[in-house]
């Protein structure tokens, strides 16, 4: 009321100021408040806030221990931690806890905790059955009395990117300590291990990973001596399965008349570029190794795989750098699936880009060939020479001559700024997997037995009994049997798998995949990257 009245009145702002801040009834307000202000400061500055803790209980034992109590909300998701029993004392403790799982995320558990109790019942005399038992019936909230572990181990874990070289199921393994919290895998998956800890139980997700939550996986010694047993507990007839695999059929018995009769076919000469590594008799000498499997007639290679050594690749990411040689490009596939079909497709729609490598051959030259245009045609101790100093990729024998790719033939073209695309049997793939020639294996694979029908009814089977024929229905039955045994085998080293179907869309399939090669990141073993022993 007084202030209005003021303003009602007739006066300047600065007398209006002055009497209000004048006036009694603002002075004795300020003057409370101050007042109040003051004495609350006083009373918060005296007092203390700390907890007030019951008082010891004066008969407490001096090894008392301290206790954790844990709450976690289950929700539907497993508790994402495994328990172990000591064997003397039958206490029971935390093994492990899952990277990423409700126990690891809560923060509150980790292995060597002790428990006492769960969901305030003592798990004292319990086996570690009837204690997950016990914590499986309990809904919503889960509730753990733990003794905490003294010394917790420093978690220095470095992420490990692996392929694997080999299948796991933990279902089947009994050895497992926990087969639900397992991971199964198969050849060529790629993994993220995100703990080492343990030397037997590594935890891994598998790229790429929707879930937060890791699994268990043996560790690489742990598969390794796996295998072994298991390697050592098949009969002989399983070992030598592969060799009983390329028995020979009496139809593969070569014809000895026809062979070199027809070499010129596959040389054909495009604008003066020479479509090199067709020739006929290359083809029918791996067909031969294929087929007869015998030491003496095999497409050799020096590096032989075996899972047995290494059941994880470790792998990073690599991009090729634009100014970097290009990546060799090799296509494995089944015998007649289209593997020659396709690349020779590729080298002559960009010759300029696309070339093969140029066989070594210790058969004569003929008349109208030229050494380097077809092959580089050398003597029989120039070739064992280079067979002796590992130049080969691959390399076998066909009626009394040698036939071979060389790692320099490969090298010449990817030197020459070109991409060089060549065909390879799959045992030769670990001879390309190298720091120097990075190969990217594409797996040509055939479509089904239908479709081959329809879309092959013009093609030719290149056979060494006569001459080439049409497709006939057991060629496409043993081409699916053929392509189902390769991808058991070599899965796991496949970059890009296409199905060569109809052959203008496998052209753009097989364009594409060879412009990811160069262009795009992908995983490729680390010793690449940085290399230890080259061969
Ligand atoms: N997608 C396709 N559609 C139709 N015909 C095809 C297709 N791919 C390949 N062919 C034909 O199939 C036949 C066999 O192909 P190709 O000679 O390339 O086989 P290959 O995989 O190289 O086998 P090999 O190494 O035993 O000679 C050829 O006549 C080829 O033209």
């Amino acid at each position: 009321e007084e202030v209005k009245h003021s303003i009602n009145k007739e006066i300047n702002g600065a007398e209006l100021l002055y009497s209000l801040l004048n006036a009694p009834w603002l002075k004795s307000l300020l003057k409370v408040s101050l007042g109040a202000l003051i004495s609350t400061h006083d009373m918060v500055a005296q007092k203390d806030y700390d907890p007030v803790l019951p008082p010891i209980p004066d008969n407490l034992p001096d090894d008392e221990e301290a206790m954790r109590i844990v709450c976690l909300v289950k929700n539907k998701q497993q508790l994402g931690a495994t328990i172990k029993r000591n064997g003397i004392t039958g206490e029971i403790f935390v093994a492990r806890v899952i990277h990423g799982g409700l126990a690891d995320r809560s923060g509150l558990l980790h292995a060597g905790d002790r428990i006492t109790e769960v969901n305030g019942y003592s798990v004292n005399g319990l086996e570690p059955e009837q204690v997950i038992e016990r914590l499986a019936r309990s809904q919503g909230t889960l509730m753990f009395k733990v003794v905490p572990i003294t010394d917790r181990p420093v978690n220095n874990q470095t992420i490990l990117y692996v392929r694997a070289m080999a299948d796991y199921s933990p279902q089947q393994d009994p050895a497992i300590p926990c087969a639900e919290a397992g991971m199964d895998f198969r050849k060529g998956d790629l993994l993220e291990i995100v703990d080492q800890s343990d030397s037997l139980w590594w935890q891994a997700k598998k790229l790429p990973s929707t879930s937060a939550c890791a699994g268990l996986i043996p560790s690489t010694n742990l598969l390794r001596r796996k295998q072994k047993e298991f390697w050592w507990s098949q009969p002989y007839h399983i070992l030598h399965h592969c060799l009983s695999y390329f028995a020979l059929s009496e139809e593969d018995l070569i014809d000895e008349k026809c062979v070199e009769a027809e070499e010129g076919e596959f040389s054909t000469n495009i604008e003066g570029i020479y479509l090199t590594g067709f020739r006929r008799s290359l083809r029918l000498c791996r067909r031969q190794s294929l087929n007869t499997g015998s030491s003496q007639q095999s497409f050799y290679t020096r590096s032989g795989y075996n899972a047995l050594n290494n059941p994880y690749e470790e792998v990073v990411r690599y991009q090729r750098n634009p100014q970097d040689k290009h990546r060799l490009v090799a296509l494995v596939g089944p015998s007649g699936v289209g593997v020659n079909e396709l690349r020779r497709r590729l080298i002559k729609i960009n010759p300029v880009t696309f070339q093969g490598a140029v066989p070594h051959t210790t058969r004569a030259a003929r008349s109208y060939e030229e050494s380097g245009k077809e092959y580089h045609f050398i003597n029989r101790e120039l070739f064992e020479n280079m067979v002796y100093n590992n130049r080969f990729l691959e390399y076998g024998e066909y009626k009394d001559n040698f036939y071979g790719t060389s790692r320099d033939a490969v090298k010449d073209v990817l030197n020459s700024g070109r991409i060089c695309v060549i065909d390879i049997e799959p045992h030769a793939i670990q001879s390309v997997r190298t720091h120097e020639l990075k190969a990217y294996i594409i797996y040509v694979k055939p479509p089904t037995a239908e479709r081959m029908k329809e879309t092959r009814k013009d093609a030719q089977i290149t056979t060494n009994y006569y001459d080439n024929r049409p497709f006939k229905e057991e060629d496409f039955q043993e081409m699916e049997e053929a392509a189902r045994k390769m991808e058991s085998h070599y899965c796991q080293f496949f970059d890009s798998v296409m199905v060569n179907d109809g052959l203008q869309d496998s052209c753009v399939q097989l364009l594409r995949a060879v412009r990811r090669a160069q262009d795009e990141p992908q995983w490729v073993p680390a010793s690449w990257i940085r290399p230890t022993e080259e061969f």
